[in-house]
C-alpha cells in the first residue's frame, strides 16, 4: 500500500470574482488537465504554510488570507490523494506561471469549459452551488 499524498490546494479569487486555474504540464500526474494551483504538504508544514509556499513557487502570489473550503480523499488508479482545499481571498502580486504552465483567470460560469482531474468534481460542484 502506498501513502496517501497530502496536497494543499488554493481556490484563488480576484476582485473581479474570477478564479485562477493552471494547466498541469503533460508529463505530470493528471497532465494536460486544469487544476487549482497547489502542491504537496511537506513534512513539518501546516496546510496553510504549504499553501503559501506552493502559490508563491507556482504562480508568484503572496497569500495573506485563506479559509478552509473543503477536504476530500480520492483514489486514482496510480495515486491516492488527500486534497485540503482553501479559499484564497487576500493576496499580493500578479499571477504568473512560474513553472512554465499556462494560467487563466476564469469566471465561475466558464469553469464548466475546463477539463479537471477526476478528484475535483465535488470541488466544482461546491463552487458552482455558491
Ligand atoms: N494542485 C492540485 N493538485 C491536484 C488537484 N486535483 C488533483 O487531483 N490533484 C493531484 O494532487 C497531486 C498534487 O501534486 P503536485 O504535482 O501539484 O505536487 P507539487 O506541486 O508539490 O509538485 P512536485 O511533484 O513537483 O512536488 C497530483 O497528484 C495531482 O494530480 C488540483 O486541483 N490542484
Ligand atoms: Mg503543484
Amino acid at each position: 500500500m502506498t501513502k496517501r499524498i497530502h496536497v494543499a490546494v488554493g481556490i484563488i479569487t480576484n476582485s473581479a470574482g474570477e478564479i485562477l486555474l493552471a494547466k498541469r504540464p503533460d508529463h505530470l500526474h493528471q497532465g494536460g488537465k486544469w487544476e487549482f494551483p497547489g502542491g504537496k504538504v511537506e513534512a513539518g508544514e501546516t496546510v496553510t504554510q504549504a499553501l503559501i509556499r506552493e502559490l508563491k513557487e507556482e504562480v508568484a502570489l503572496d497569500v495573506t488570507d485563506s479559509q478552509p473550503f473543503m477536504a476530500l480523499s480520492f483514489d486514482y488508479p496510480d495515486k491516492q490523494v488527500l486534497l485540503d482545499i482553501n479559499s484564497v481571498t487576500e493576496f499580493n502580486g500578479t499571477a504568473q506561471g512560474l513553472e512554465g504552465q499556462l494560467i487563466a483567470w476564469v469566471t465561475k460560469a466558464d469553469l464548466v469549459n475546463y477539463d479537471f482531474p477526476d478528484a475535483n468534481k465535488p470541488i466544482l460542484e461546491k463552487i458552482l452551488a455558491q
